[in-house]
């Protein structure tokens, strides 16, 4: 399927209605862009974000056996009942904003009873070690990426007009690493950082970890997917594959932090035009964001320093969505109020 071409009349219908809202045109800054934006993607000339659809894909990672998580992988699955019983940050970000949470098991390794309201739909039995193996083969990334996809359909049906991608797996901000270096050919340090919390001695290890993956998978740079299948993680391919589906099926997406960051660098990358589907909430405290941002040329909305993942930074940007929408929708033009226009 191709990737869906935004609307450029409901953008000119939208831009009109800024030009025409009680404010001197542009102060209201980029809430307005981000209607104008959000009206193009949805097609009218007056958008909505009232409906938001969060997925956490979880997976483990067989590069925790090296050493690069200040937590161990059992956490990984502890999470998976803490977000099934509502203990989680995304948890509670999603309660506040009535927005439906979704938890799906891509790919632990640990046998565990799947708490009601986790779907198990595991690719895998977590990823290969990358710094000795490929992280999955192609069926496992293509099995992945189907979960992703699936959830997007969910979230249609549901009527979301917002879909945000988390994910859970120890580990992963080494797979995302590894991932960024080889597409952005990147020295590792450029991008590696304390993830949970590594010390700078954890964080040179982690270093040399991305390094010997990146030597023994060899120059990746200018193919996505192999690059994916040798350095990724399963919730990584699933978040690729729910944007992949976002753009093809029309659904506009808040990008979260630094995986789900990198998981969008691999989307854009095998379909540039996707870029257009991604906005990005938050600069996460992990300090190789930055270069990830910059590569899909990103400007994003909040810098908290949050750097938890989850999806818990698009769901902290989403009442910004959601007033730059309200404030398109519901201010007066100088028409109706009566002011006079310059
Ligand atoms: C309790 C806890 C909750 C989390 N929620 C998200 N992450 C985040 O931390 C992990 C990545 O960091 P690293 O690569 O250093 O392991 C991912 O699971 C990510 O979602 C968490 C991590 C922990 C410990
Ligand atoms: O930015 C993120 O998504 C992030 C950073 C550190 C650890 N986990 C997630």
């Amino acid at each position: 399927m191709v990737i869906r071409q935004p609307d450029t009349t409901a953008e000119a219908g939208a831009r009109e209605r800024q030009r025409r809202l009680t404010k001197p045109p542009g102060s209201l800054g980029r809430l307005e862009d981000l209607a104008v934006r959000l009206a193009a993607l949805q097609g009218r000339a007056r958008p909505t974000a009232d409906h938001v659809h969060i997925t956490v894909f979880a997976a483990d990672h067989g590069v925790t056996a090296e050493g690069v998580s200040a937590y161990p992988a059992a956490v990984t699955v502890e999470m998976i009942r803490n977000f099934a019983a509502g203990g989680a940050a995304v948890s509670v970000i999603a309660r506040r904003l009535a927005a439906e949470l979704e938890v799906v098991d891509v790919g632990t390794a640990e046998d565990y009873e799947p708490p009601a309201g986790v779907r198990c739909e595991r690719a895998a039995r977590g990823s290969g070690n990358i710094r000795h193996e490929p992280a999955m083969d192609s069926a496992t990334r293509e099995r992945a990426e189907a979960s992703g996809r699936a959830s997007v359909t969910r979230a249609l049906t549901a009527g979301a007009d917002i879909f945000v991608g988390g994910e859970m797996g120890i580990g992963n901000t080494t797979a995302a690493t590894a991932l960024a270096c080889a597409l952005l050919d990147l020295p590792p340090a450029h991008l590696a950082g304390p993830g949970t919390g590594l010390d700078a001695a954890g964080v040179t290890h982690k270093v040399a970890v991305v390094e010997a993956a990146l030597a023994r998978h060899g120059r990746l740079r200018d193919d996505p997917v192999a690059a994916l299948e040798r350095l990724g993680g399963l919730e990584i391919a699933a978040l690729a594959g729910a944007y992949q589906a976002c753009g093809e099926l029309g659904l506009s997406v808040l990008a979260d932090g630094f995986i789900a960051s990198v998981a969008a660098l691999v989307a854009v990358r095998r379909e540039p035009a996707l870029r257009d589907w991604l906005l990005f909430a938050h600069r996460s405290g992990e300090p190789g964001h930055g270069g990830i941002l910059d590569a899909l040329g990103a400007e994003p909305l909040l810098d908290l320093g949050m750097r938890l993942g989850e999806g818990s930074g698009a769901a902290a940007a989403v009442p910004l969505l959601r007033l730059a929408c309200t404030l398109h929708n519901e201010m007066a033009t100088f028409d109706e109020a009566g002011v006079s226009e310059s």
